[in-house]
């Protein structure tokens, strides 16, 4: 694959606008395209995108487009930015169209919407097993790094030299990538990492303290960690970028859209005119319901996630959460094993 042939980021939200920008910085020609060709022709005329990055100018390698015909044409290396909810249907248009050497890599949080399962499932039963792809995850707010401030995630294949090559298009000196083979650890942290996110916010929103908010993240990385071994991922990932990494970031910043949504909750607003308020993709409240599925088809407890689930998909009152989590049965923290 040559170096000077040009990227594509395929959805033009706010981290796929944050990428493009990354890695024009990093010298490579990218094709940012967004469903929308009345928002690409504006992103192409104003050099922003104003309604997602607004205060970001896009580098001269940044080249919005609305025709996705053309961006499959012209680059074979593609990285998926649309969120989980619209990913099994973007992937199956896909079908037929790509050339015979595309590669893809994805940067979405969360589960197919339909089967709850993990995105690399629906590419490789979509696109082919053979297909080389990458999930690229971690702490990672899409403004910090559009502005160049030191980020550090994860990349991680089936196949390690194909993670390598991702790494390459996004490394520099402020943005420092790992790789992994576990794509599965990769992808359940990035995904439940957004509900749990969405229990620490409506903690905090209901007036609870920081004994409150470390004991959510704590138990939260304990769900985590039942349903990492469950699934048969590897625990050390837990430990990583994706795992760890993304909960404390998530959970902890306002800058998260998924804990400003619980914070708005927990201060008794309804869920509508919370998600109306952010206005951009909220990635817990379609993975609550997605976890729900896994947890059963693992025979694992995740009562935080569960909680989350009923306050937003149940209407329960998150008061009424918080104490379930609270007066259910005593038991040892660790147990037989740390995921008990
Ligand atoms: N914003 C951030 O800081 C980060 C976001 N992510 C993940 O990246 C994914 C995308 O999130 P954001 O860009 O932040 O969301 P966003 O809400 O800012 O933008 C989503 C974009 O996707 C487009 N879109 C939605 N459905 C689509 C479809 N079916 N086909 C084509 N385009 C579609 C929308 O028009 C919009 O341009 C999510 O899974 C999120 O969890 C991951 C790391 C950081
Ligand atoms: O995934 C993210 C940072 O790593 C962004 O989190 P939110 O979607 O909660 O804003």
């Amino acid at each position: 694959m040559q170096d000077d042939a040009p990227l594509a980021v395929l959805g033009a939200g706010s981290w796929g606008t944050a990428v493009a920008v990354l890695l024009a910085s990093n010298g490579r020609q990218c094709l940012l395209w967004s469903r929308d060709p009345a928002h690409a022709a504006c992103m192409a005329a104003t050099r922003r995108n104003a309604r997602y990055l607004g205060d970001i100018p896009l580098p001269a390698g940044v080249e919005p487009t609305g025709d996705l015909d053309a961006v499959l044409d012209r680059a074979s290396d593609l990285v998926i930015a649309i969120p989980s909810a619209g990913f099994t249907t973007f992937v199956e248009g896909l079908r037929g169209r790509l050339a015979d050497n595309a590669r893809l890599a994805w940067l979405t949080k969360g589960l197919a919407h339909d089967t709850a399962d993990t995105l690399d499932c629906v590419i490789a039963s979509v696109l082919g097993e053979d297909r080389l792809r990458a999930v690229i995850s971690g702490p990672s707010f899409a403004s910090e790094v559009a502005r160049g401030q030191p980020t550090a995630v994860t990349v991680a294949s089936p196949d390690i030299a194909f993670a390598e090559t991702v790494a390459g298009w996004l490394r520099n000196p402020v943005f420092r990538v790992y790789t992994s083979d576990d794509m599965l650890g990769v992808e359940l942290g990035g995904a439940l990492k957004n509900v749990l996110a969405i229990a620490v916010g409506i903690s905090d929103g209901l007036g609870y303290g920081a004994n409150a908010r470390a004991a959510l993240i704590t138990r939260g990385l304990a769900e985590l960690m039942r349903l990492f071994q469950a699934a048969g991922a590897r625990p050390e990932t837990l430990m990583g970028l994706s795992g760890l990494g993304d909960l404390v970031l998530t959970c902890t910043d306002d800058q998260s859209r998924n804990r400003r949504l619980g914070l708005a909750l927990g201060r008794g607003e309804s869920l509508t005119s919370a998600l109306q308020a952010i206005g951009r993709v909220v990635e817990g409240v379609t993975t609550a319901e997605g976890v729900m599925r896994v947890a059963g088809r693992y025979g694992v407890e995740l009562p935080i996630c569960e909680q989350v689930y009923g306050v937003i998909h149940r209407d329960m009152p998150a008061q009424d959460a918080v104490q379930a989590l609270l007066t259910r049965d005593p038991r040892p923290e660790l147990g037989a094993s740390f995921a008990d």
